[in-house]
Protein backbone atom coordinates (compact mmCIF):
# COMPACT_ATOMS: atom_id res chain seq x y z
CA UNK A 1 0.00 0.00 0.00
CA UNK A 2 1.06 3.41 -0.60
CA UNK A 3 1.14 5.92 2.55
CA UNK A 4 -2.15 5.73 3.94
CA UNK A 5 -4.15 9.16 3.95
CA UNK A 6 -5.23 8.27 7.56
CA UNK A 7 -4.34 6.33 10.28
CA UNK A 8 -6.45 5.33 13.18
CA UNK A 9 -5.29 4.02 16.59
CA UNK A 10 -7.21 2.11 19.17
CA UNK A 11 -5.65 1.11 22.49
CA UNK A 12 -8.58 -0.59 23.64
CA UNK A 13 -10.33 -2.70 20.69
CA UNK A 14 -13.23 -5.01 21.14
CA UNK A 15 -15.22 -7.90 19.42
CA UNK A 16 -18.93 -6.45 19.51
CA UNK A 17 -21.15 -9.51 20.66
CA UNK A 18 -24.59 -8.00 18.87
CA UNK A 19 -27.35 -9.90 21.37
CA UNK A 20 -30.59 -9.25 19.64
CA UNK A 21 -33.53 -9.38 22.13
CA UNK A 22 -37.65 -8.81 21.97
CA UNK A 23 -37.08 -6.45 25.12
CA UNK A 24 -34.79 -6.27 27.63
CA UNK A 25 -36.07 -7.00 30.70
CA UNK A 26 -33.58 -6.40 33.44
CA UNK A 27 -33.37 -9.20 36.31
CA UNK A 28 -35.18 -11.86 34.28
CA UNK A 29 -34.30 -15.07 32.23
CA UNK A 30 -34.42 -14.22 28.57
CA UNK A 31 -34.09 -16.23 25.31
CA UNK A 32 -32.24 -14.03 22.29
CA UNK A 33 -33.62 -14.20 18.97
CA UNK A 34 -30.39 -13.78 17.74
CA UNK A 35 -26.60 -13.26 18.07
CA UNK A 36 -23.37 -12.16 15.70
CA UNK A 37 -19.64 -10.97 16.35
CA UNK A 38 -18.11 -8.12 14.51
CA UNK A 39 -14.78 -6.86 15.13
CA UNK A 40 -15.10 -3.34 16.72
CA UNK A 41 -13.70 -0.97 19.05
CA UNK A 42 -14.13 3.13 18.17
CA UNK A 43 -11.16 3.13 15.47
CA UNK A 44 -11.38 0.08 14.26
CA UNK A 45 -15.42 0.95 13.04
CA UNK A 46 -13.41 4.14 11.56
CA UNK A 47 -11.09 2.79 9.51
CA UNK A 48 -14.06 0.13 8.39
CA UNK A 49 -15.77 3.20 7.55
CA UNK A 50 -12.73 5.56 6.03
CA UNK A 51 -12.61 2.51 3.61
CA UNK A 52 -15.76 2.78 2.58
CA UNK A 53 -15.85 5.90 1.92
CA UNK A 54 -12.20 5.36 -0.60
CA UNK A 55 -10.02 6.81 1.87
CA UNK A 56 -6.75 4.61 2.17
CA UNK A 57 -6.44 4.13 5.71
CA UNK A 58 -4.05 1.86 8.28
CA UNK A 59 -5.43 1.20 11.41
CA UNK A 60 -2.83 1.45 14.49
CA UNK A 61 -3.71 -0.48 18.05
CA UNK A 62 -3.21 -3.28 20.19
CA UNK A 63 -5.13 -6.67 19.50
CA UNK A 64 -3.96 -10.18 22.04
CA UNK A 65 -2.71 -12.46 19.75
CA UNK A 66 -5.33 -15.43 20.91
CA UNK A 67 -8.40 -13.75 19.04
CA UNK A 68 -6.96 -11.17 16.54
CA UNK A 69 -8.25 -13.09 13.68
CA UNK A 70 -11.76 -11.16 13.56
CA UNK A 71 -9.69 -7.82 12.65
CA UNK A 72 -7.53 -9.65 10.60
CA UNK A 73 -10.17 -10.59 8.15
CA UNK A 74 -11.88 -7.22 8.15
CA UNK A 75 -8.29 -5.40 7.41
CA UNK A 76 -8.03 -8.17 4.30
CA UNK A 77 -11.79 -7.40 3.40
CA UNK A 78 -11.87 -3.80 3.62
CA UNK A 79 -8.40 -3.11 1.99
CA UNK A 80 -6.97 -1.49 5.47
CA UNK A 81 -3.23 -1.32 6.37
CA UNK A 82 -2.64 -4.03 9.35
CA UNK A 83 -0.26 -1.80 11.50
CA UNK A 84 -1.25 -3.00 14.94
CA UNK A 85 0.46 -4.75 17.81
CA UNK A 86 0.15 -8.30 19.14
CA UNK A 87 -0.10 -9.34 22.45
CA UNK A 88 -0.64 -12.22 25.08
CA UNK A 89 -4.52 -12.54 25.48
CA UNK A 90 -7.26 -12.04 24.22
CA UNK A 91 -8.96 -8.66 23.41
CA UNK A 92 -11.85 -7.70 24.90
CA UNK A 93 -16.01 -8.93 24.01
CA UNK A 94 -18.06 -5.83 24.53
CA UNK A 95 -21.32 -6.74 24.79
CA UNK A 96 -24.49 -4.78 23.14
CA UNK A 97 -28.26 -6.08 23.70
CA UNK A 98 -30.10 -5.39 20.66
CA UNK A 99 -34.00 -4.77 21.39
CA UNK A 100 -37.13 -3.46 20.21
CA UNK A 101 -36.37 -3.92 16.81
CA UNK A 102 -33.46 -1.97 17.01
CA UNK A 103 -34.58 0.76 18.94
CA UNK A 104 -32.48 0.34 21.66
CA UNK A 105 -29.66 -0.69 22.42
CA UNK A 106 -27.95 -1.51 25.80
CA UNK A 107 -23.73 -1.39 25.67
CA UNK A 108 -21.80 -3.27 28.30
CA UNK A 109 -17.92 -2.47 27.67
CA UNK A 110 -15.79 -4.43 29.44
CA UNK A 111 -12.60 -3.63 30.88
CA UNK A 112 -10.48 -5.22 28.04
CA UNK A 113 -6.70 -5.95 28.22
CA UNK A 114 -4.25 -4.45 30.76
CA UNK A 115 -1.49 -2.79 29.57
CA UNK A 116 1.88 -1.43 30.19
CA UNK A 117 3.35 1.98 29.28
CA UNK A 118 6.22 0.00 27.10
CA UNK A 119 2.86 -0.59 24.82
CA UNK A 120 2.05 3.14 24.39
CA UNK A 121 5.91 3.48 23.52
CA UNK A 122 5.63 0.70 20.91
CA UNK A 123 2.54 2.09 19.63
CA UNK A 124 4.25 5.89 19.13
CA UNK A 125 7.16 4.16 17.65
CA UNK A 126 4.57 2.69 14.64
CA UNK A 127 2.76 5.39 14.53
CA UNK A 128 6.37 7.78 14.48
CA UNK A 129 6.69 5.48 10.92
CA UNK A 130 3.52 6.70 9.40
CA UNK A 131 3.67 10.27 10.46
CA UNK A 132 3.93 13.60 7.68
CA UNK A 133 2.27 16.46 7.66
CA UNK A 134 -1.38 16.72 6.26
CA UNK A 135 -2.13 12.87 7.17
CA UNK A 136 -5.21 12.35 9.46
CA UNK A 137 -4.75 10.59 12.64
CA UNK A 138 -7.65 9.03 14.68
CA UNK A 139 -7.49 8.59 18.08
CA UNK A 140 -10.03 6.89 19.11
CA UNK A 141 -12.13 5.28 22.42
CA UNK A 142 -10.92 4.57 25.98
CA UNK A 143 -7.85 3.71 27.41
CA UNK A 144 -7.31 0.15 28.71
CA UNK A 145 -5.78 -0.33 32.37
CA UNK A 146 -2.24 0.50 32.56
CA UNK A 147 -1.88 3.51 31.23
CA UNK A 148 -1.76 6.68 31.78
CA UNK A 149 -4.52 9.07 31.07
CA UNK A 150 -2.64 11.46 29.47
CA UNK A 151 -2.08 8.35 27.20
CA UNK A 152 -3.83 10.27 24.03
CA UNK A 153 -2.69 13.83 24.67
CA UNK A 154 1.12 12.08 24.63
CA UNK A 155 0.13 10.78 21.06
CA UNK A 156 -1.93 14.10 20.38
CA UNK A 157 1.65 16.08 20.75
CA UNK A 158 3.39 13.60 19.34
CA UNK A 159 1.09 13.60 15.68
CA UNK A 160 0.21 17.17 15.75
CA UNK A 161 4.62 17.71 16.05
CA UNK A 162 4.82 15.77 13.17
CA UNK A 163 1.81 18.37 10.99
CA UNK A 164 -0.68 15.77 11.37
CA UNK A 165 -4.32 16.56 11.58
CA UNK A 166 -5.54 15.19 14.64
CA UNK A 167 -9.13 14.05 15.10
CA UNK A 168 -9.63 12.95 18.87
CA UNK A 169 -12.77 10.74 19.86
CA UNK A 170 -12.42 9.88 23.81
CA UNK A 171 -14.01 11.13 26.94
CA UNK A 172 -13.25 11.49 30.99
CA UNK A 173 -10.27 12.69 32.19
CA UNK A 174 -8.26 11.12 28.71
CA UNK A 175 -10.41 14.06 27.19
CA UNK A 176 -9.51 16.50 29.15
CA UNK A 177 -6.08 16.20 29.51
CA UNK A 178 -5.86 16.09 25.61
CA UNK A 179 -8.02 19.43 25.93
CA UNK A 180 -5.62 21.17 28.57
CA UNK A 181 -3.09 21.01 25.80
CA UNK A 182 -1.19 24.24 24.67
CA UNK A 183 -2.91 25.99 21.65
CA UNK A 184 -0.31 24.81 19.01
CA UNK A 185 -0.99 21.21 20.44
CA UNK A 186 -4.58 21.46 20.05
CA UNK A 187 -6.38 18.35 18.44
CA UNK A 188 -7.70 19.55 15.13
CA UNK A 189 -11.60 17.91 15.78
CA UNK A 190 -13.12 16.52 18.60
CA UNK A 191 -16.51 14.44 18.67
CA UNK A 192 -17.78 14.38 22.25
CA UNK A 193 -21.40 14.07 23.03
CA UNK A 194 -22.87 16.58 25.38
CA UNK A 195 -22.25 14.74 27.95
CA UNK A 196 -18.87 13.59 27.41
CA UNK A 197 -17.99 17.74 26.46
CA UNK A 198 -19.73 18.57 30.31
CA UNK A 199 -17.87 16.15 31.74
CA UNK A 200 -14.12 16.84 30.21
CA UNK A 201 -14.86 20.99 30.49
CA UNK A 202 -16.75 20.73 34.03
CA UNK A 203 -19.27 22.93 32.09
CA UNK A 204 -22.99 22.97 32.64
CA UNK A 205 -23.68 22.47 29.01
CA UNK A 206 -27.76 22.74 29.38
CA UNK A 207 -28.94 24.98 26.19
CA UNK A 208 -27.67 25.50 23.40
CA UNK A 209 -26.05 28.87 23.98
CA UNK A 210 -24.21 26.90 26.28
CA UNK A 211 -23.50 24.27 24.53
CA UNK A 212 -22.08 27.00 21.59
CA UNK A 213 -20.32 28.74 23.87
CA UNK A 214 -18.04 25.95 25.37
CA UNK A 215 -17.34 25.20 21.36
CA UNK A 216 -16.35 28.75 20.67
CA UNK A 217 -14.03 28.84 23.68
CA UNK A 218 -12.58 25.47 22.24
CA UNK A 219 -11.82 26.93 19.14
CA UNK A 220 -10.60 30.19 20.47
CA UNK A 221 -8.08 27.58 22.19
CA UNK A 222 -6.73 26.01 18.84
CA UNK A 223 -9.63 23.43 18.14
CA UNK A 224 -10.21 23.41 14.72
CA UNK A 225 -13.90 21.81 14.11
CA UNK A 226 -16.01 20.93 17.46
CA UNK A 227 -18.64 18.40 16.57
CA UNK A 228 -21.08 17.88 19.47
CA UNK A 229 -23.48 14.30 18.60
CA UNK A 230 -26.68 15.44 20.78
CA UNK A 231 -28.52 12.01 19.69
CA UNK A 232 -32.41 12.20 18.61
CA UNK A 233 -31.47 16.21 17.93
CA UNK A 234 -28.66 15.58 15.54
CA UNK A 235 -25.03 16.91 16.10
CA UNK A 236 -23.76 20.45 16.31
CA UNK A 237 -20.99 21.80 14.03
CA UNK A 238 -18.83 24.20 14.54
CA UNK A 239 -15.40 26.32 13.04
CA UNK A 240 -14.21 29.37 12.68
CA UNK A 241 -16.47 29.83 9.82
CA UNK A 242 -19.45 29.21 12.12
CA UNK A 243 -21.92 27.14 13.51
CA UNK A 244 -24.51 24.73 12.29
CA UNK A 245 -26.60 22.06 13.57
CA UNK A 246 -26.82 18.46 11.61
CA UNK A 247 -30.27 16.21 11.57
CA UNK A 248 -30.46 13.38 9.22
CA UNK A 249 -33.94 13.62 7.23
CA UNK A 250 -35.56 10.28 8.49
CA UNK A 251 -34.36 8.00 12.06
CA UNK A 252 -32.97 4.75 10.84
CA UNK A 253 -33.53 1.06 12.57
CA UNK A 254 -30.89 -1.34 13.69
CA UNK A 255 -28.32 -1.29 16.53
CA UNK A 256 -26.71 2.18 16.80
CA UNK A 257 -23.37 1.05 17.35
CA UNK A 258 -20.49 1.95 15.60
CA UNK A 259 -22.51 5.49 13.85
CA UNK A 260 -20.41 7.90 15.78
CA UNK A 261 -17.43 6.32 14.43
CA UNK A 262 -18.66 6.42 10.94
CA UNK A 263 -19.86 9.74 11.31
CA UNK A 264 -15.75 10.69 12.59
CA UNK A 265 -14.78 9.13 9.50
CA UNK A 266 -17.02 11.39 7.66
CA UNK A 267 -15.54 14.20 9.46
CA UNK A 268 -11.70 12.66 8.09
CA UNK A 269 -12.99 12.39 4.59
CA UNK A 270 -14.24 15.91 4.71
CA UNK A 271 -11.02 17.55 6.03
CA UNK A 272 -9.22 15.68 3.75
CA UNK A 273 -11.35 16.75 0.57
CA UNK A 274 -11.34 19.98 1.93
CA UNK A 275 -15.48 20.39 1.99
CA UNK A 276 -16.45 23.78 3.80
CA UNK A 277 -18.31 23.71 7.65
CA UNK A 278 -21.76 22.92 5.49
CA UNK A 279 -20.38 20.24 3.14
CA UNK A 280 -18.55 18.42 6.12
CA UNK A 281 -21.74 18.29 8.20
CA UNK A 282 -23.79 16.92 5.55
CA UNK A 283 -20.83 14.14 4.68
CA UNK A 284 -20.04 13.26 8.41
CA UNK A 285 -23.63 12.67 9.19
CA UNK A 286 -25.02 10.85 5.71
CA UNK A 287 -21.56 8.53 6.40
CA UNK A 288 -23.76 7.63 10.13
CA UNK A 289 -26.70 7.55 8.28
CA UNK A 290 -25.13 4.99 5.62
CA UNK A 291 -23.72 2.74 8.51
CA UNK A 292 -26.88 2.70 10.52
CA UNK A 293 -28.77 1.60 6.90
CA UNK A 294 -26.23 -1.28 6.98
CA UNK A 295 -26.52 -2.80 10.01
CA UNK A 296 -25.31 -5.38 10.48
CA UNK A 297 -22.70 -5.26 7.68
CA UNK A 298 -20.73 -2.28 9.34
CA UNK A 299 -19.43 -0.64 6.11
CA UNK A 300 -20.59 2.96 4.25
CA UNK A 301 -20.93 3.13 0.49
CA UNK A 302 -19.61 5.85 -0.84
CA UNK A 303 -22.26 6.16 -3.11
CA UNK A 304 -25.14 6.23 -0.88
CA UNK A 305 -22.91 8.53 1.68
CA UNK A 306 -23.93 11.42 -1.59
CA UNK A 307 -26.82 10.32 -2.21
CA UNK A 308 -27.65 10.85 1.82
CA UNK A 309 -25.31 13.79 1.77
CA UNK A 310 -28.07 15.89 0.03
CA UNK A 311 -31.24 15.25 2.35
CA UNK A 312 -28.84 16.06 5.45
CA UNK A 313 -31.02 19.25 7.67
CA UNK A 314 -28.43 21.81 7.96
CA UNK A 315 -30.21 24.82 10.78
CA UNK A 316 -27.65 27.91 11.18
CA UNK A 317 -26.79 28.94 14.26
CA UNK A 318 -25.95 32.24 15.70
CA UNK A 319 -22.64 32.46 18.46
CA UNK A 320 -24.49 33.62 21.46
O1 LIG B 1 -13.55 2.46 23.54
P1 LIG B 1 -14.84 2.37 24.31
O2 LIG B 1 -15.33 3.70 24.77
O3 LIG B 1 -14.75 1.37 25.41
O4 LIG B 1 -15.98 1.90 23.31
C1 LIG B 1 -15.84 0.72 22.56
C2 LIG B 1 -17.13 0.42 21.88
O5 LIG B 1 -17.48 1.50 21.05
C3 LIG B 1 -17.68 1.06 19.71
O6 LIG B 1 -16.50 1.33 19.00
C4 LIG B 1 -18.85 1.80 19.11
O7 LIG B 1 -18.58 3.16 19.04
C5 LIG B 1 -17.88 -0.42 19.79
O8 LIG B 1 -17.49 -1.09 18.60
C6 LIG B 1 -17.07 -0.81 20.99
O9 LIG B 1 -17.61 -1.91 21.64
Amino acid sequence: MNAPQAITVTLNPAIDQLVTLDALLPGQVQRALGSVQAPGGKGINVAAALAGLGISTAALGVLGRDNAGIFEALFAQRGIADACLRVPGQTRTNIKLVADGGRQTTDINLPGLALAEAHLDAVMSTLARYLRPGLAVVLSGSLPAGLPADSWARLQAQAVAAGADVLLDTSEAPLAAALAAPHAAMPWAIKPNREELQAATGLRLDGRDALLTAARSLLDRGLGLAVVSMGEEGALFATAQGAVIARPPQRARGSSVGAGDAMVAGMVAARLRGLDLADTARLSTASALAWLQAVPAREVDANRVQALAASVLLESCQWP
